[in-house]
């Protein structure tokens, strides 16, 4: 149970501490902010409401835990690392509970969130000690008017304190995913976990707590993005910014500092079905894409872009899988689940409304108890409806039957956002053609699109991020590049074999 056992010390009574200076505390506000159960809509936990004092003194102590944390040997980092994934690993059943009590994730989903976070952290540590234990040497008369009197010696350095903000949809994943890059390069850590998901964040960051990082290493300041959000983001003490979620991150952008950003925004991914494909295969792709954590995932099929031959086969395809998702409860594993918030829901009906209006074909009624929204298929949907274009962040799928693949392309590339894409064709040489025309950061062929395998680069063009995630991507990102340059009286060659 969550707050229970190892974790008893992140909890005072029914509302979760805050984590600084390597110590679980209560806010000085006195305030709490609830998280509410997106199934039952009732308080589910409550956490501390954090003052901007507690931030400043969060930075302060993460400023001087960084000093001395860049001097711990790499292959310590590592170590740590590898045992706070390790523990996260065997406390994975306390920690998914929380992901479906927060965020209603399918029970079975949930647990592999964590375990996938374990491995994430893993191959951070891995990775790191192998881009951070080599350098690059120069030597200067390569270039023009030089003798090779200058070597020049490069290594990548720490930038000091990383702020971390993931989204809600993967609370503990893409928390990880900044925190694991930010140790092994040497920086300290900051962490506003989203309110939804905050007690699964609070129970993670206690793992790192019991592998034994330095005390002010990691903090983990909780409140709502739209109180302390912006004191945090605009804080002199913050040295680069890792983001995931919505248009905030755009706002955050006008607003940073002169500090590196990494932005990973919202989606409006496009699935183009050309004549020739396996329809079998993309209609599976399509209801798993479009519709696992019912559709609140950025990397979500969001508009099927189909060509009129074989649109109403696959629409048929589709509706017959779409048919066999269960709906109902995160704790019974269903397909489809209550979307996070009541103001989600809200949103998601707006646009399901305004389809109405326009008269888009309900391949399946519309139907909604509470957050609980039934997986909707929407056909003959026209670039004049919000949902062509809009992100709805739930289980509603678009189908726009287009005659021509430039008319998808054009389609694709007139959305202001530019995630991720996939094409469904036998024929490789189009599939590239397609690839290459779509403005997207990622174009998946034959497949849904997907983050994972963790590792591969992952970013957004366009309104969807600034810089690119993924593993290797993170740890060079959040590192800076230093050199040193050796200057000599006279100019030295190597002879080789004498
Ligand atoms: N490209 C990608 O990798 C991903 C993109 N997303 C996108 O995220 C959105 C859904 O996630 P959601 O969590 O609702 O996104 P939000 O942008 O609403 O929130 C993301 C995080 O920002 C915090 N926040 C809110 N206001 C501020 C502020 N002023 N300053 C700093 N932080 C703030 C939130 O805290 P709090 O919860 O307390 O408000 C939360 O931790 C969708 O648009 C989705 O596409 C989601 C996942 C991955
Ligand atoms: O937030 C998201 O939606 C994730 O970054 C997508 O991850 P996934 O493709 O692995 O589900």
């Amino acid at each position: 149970m969550a707050g229970n056992g190892v974790f008893a010390e992140i909890i005072d009574g029914d509302v979760f501490k805050y984590y600084c200076e390597g110590e679980w505390k209560k806010s000085a506000s006195g305030k709490s902010v609830a998280i509410i159960n997106p199934t039952t809509r009732k308080i589910q936990y409550k956490v501390q409401a954090c003052t901007q004092e507690e931030v400043n003194k969060v930075m302060e102590i993460a400023k001087a835990a960084q000093k001395s944390w860049a001097k711990t040997p790499l292959w310590k980092r590592a170590e740590l690392l590898h045992k706070a994934a390790a523990i996260l690993k065997e406390h994975k059943a306390p920690i998914a509970e929380c992901l479906v009590k927060e965020i209603a994730k399918p029970a079975k989903d949930a647990v592999t969130e964590v375990v996938r976070s374990g491995d994430l952290i893993s191959y951070t540590a891995e990775e790191g000690v192998r881009i951070l234990g080599e350098g690059k040497f120069l030597v200067s008369d390569s270039f023009p008017g030089n003798e090779r009197t200058k070597y020049c010696l490069t290594s990548k350095i720490p930038l000091g304190v990383i702020l971390a903000i993931p989204p809600f949809n993967y609370p503990v994943n893409l928390a990880v995913s900044k925190i694991g890059p930010a140790l092994i390069t040497g920086n300290s850590l900051v962490l506003k976990p989203p309110t939804q998901g905050a007690v699964a964040a609070l129970h993670m960051v206690h793992c790192f707590h019991l592998a034994g990082f330095p005390k002010g290493l990691i903090s983990c300041i909780t409140g709502k993005g739209s109180e302390i959000g912006d004191f945090l983001t605009m804080h002199p003490g913050v040295n680069c910014i890792s983001f995931t979620g919505g248009d905030t991150g755009v706002a955050i952008s006008k607003k940073a500092g002169m500090v590196p950003l990494q932005m990973e925004l919202g989606g409006k991914d496009a699935c183009i079905v050309l004549e020739d494909a396996d329809l079998d295969l993309a209609a599976g792709n399509i209801v798993k894409g479009g519709f696992s954590y019912s559709g609140q995932r950025c990397t979500a099929v969001k508009v099927v872009l189909v060509m009129e031959s074989v649109a109403d086969t696959l629409v048929e395809k589709v509706k017959a899988k779409v048919a066999k998702l269960t709906v109902g409860p995160p704790e019974d594993n269903c397909d489809i689940t209550p979307v996070v918030s009541e103001s989600s829901a809200n949103f998601i009906e707006g646009l399901v409304m305004d389809a109405k209006q326009k008269d888009a074909t309900f391949c399946q009624p519309y139907k909604r108890e509470g957050n609980l929204i039934w997986p909707l298929l929407l056909d003959n949907v026209r670039p004049d409806m919000r949902i062509a274009w809009e992100e709805p962040f739930g289980p509603v799928l678009p189908v726009i039957r287009i005659n021509s693949v430039e008319e998808g392309i054009h389609h694709c590339n007139a959305s202001n956002f530019g995630l991720q894409g996939c094409v469904f064709t036998k024929d490789i040489n189009k599939a590239i053609l397609i690839s290459d025309a779509m403005e997207t950061g990622t174009v998946q062929i034959n497949s849904a699109p997907a983050r994972g395998p963790d590792h591969f680069p992952f970013q957004g063009l366009k309104d969807s991020g600034i810089g690119s995630q993924g593993i290797t991507n993170s740890i060079n990102m959040m590192t800076k590049v230093k050199t040193t340059v050796i200057n000599l009286p006279t100019p030295s060659y190597t002879m080789g074999k004498l």
